[in-house]
């Protein structure tokens, strides 16, 4: 292997230990896997178009990037100062703010596209 390619798979190999690292050792990491699991299983069940499923991929990317980033201010801002500090409280505040709004998104998706499936399916029986 060149350097070149040695140089881009170790960079890949720490890329996926942080992925899994944060799927690992988070709580809120683990909650968002759970919960795109679910919507991932109704999704398929559903029978989603191309741009339905665009938009549920988008919702469950945005909000586990969010929620990453999310993670590193917090780990940066503890690691700068642990003791009580109101910048560190607006940062971090403004970073949950983030994965909130994503959230947020998330939950609209899913009531657009989602919602309306299972009410037929139930309603149809
Ligand atoms: N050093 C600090 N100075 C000021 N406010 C802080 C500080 N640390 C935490 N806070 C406040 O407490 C809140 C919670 O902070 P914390 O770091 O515990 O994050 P969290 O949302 O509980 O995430 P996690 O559960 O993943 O640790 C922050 O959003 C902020 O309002």
């Amino acid at each position: 292997m060149t350097n070149y390619w040695l140089t881009r798979y170790k960079s890949l190999k720490y890329a996926m230990e942080g992925i899994s690292g944060f799927f690992k050792n988070e709580v809120h990491a683990k909650l968002h896997l759970i919960l795109a699991i679910i919507t991932l299983f109704i999704s398929i069940c559903c029978g989603l178009t191309a741009v339905e499923w665009l938009f549920i991929m988008l919702a469950i990317t945005l909000v586990i990037i969010t929620e990453m980033i999310n993670t590193c201010i917090e780990r940066i801002m503890n690691y700068i100062n642990k003791d009580y500090n109101t910048d560190i409280k607006i940062i971090k505040d403004l970073s949950a703010g983030a994965v909130l709004v994503a959230a947020a998104f998330a939950c609209s998706v899913a009531s657009v596209i989602l919602l309306p499936k299972i009410w037929d399916f139930f309603v149809g029986f």
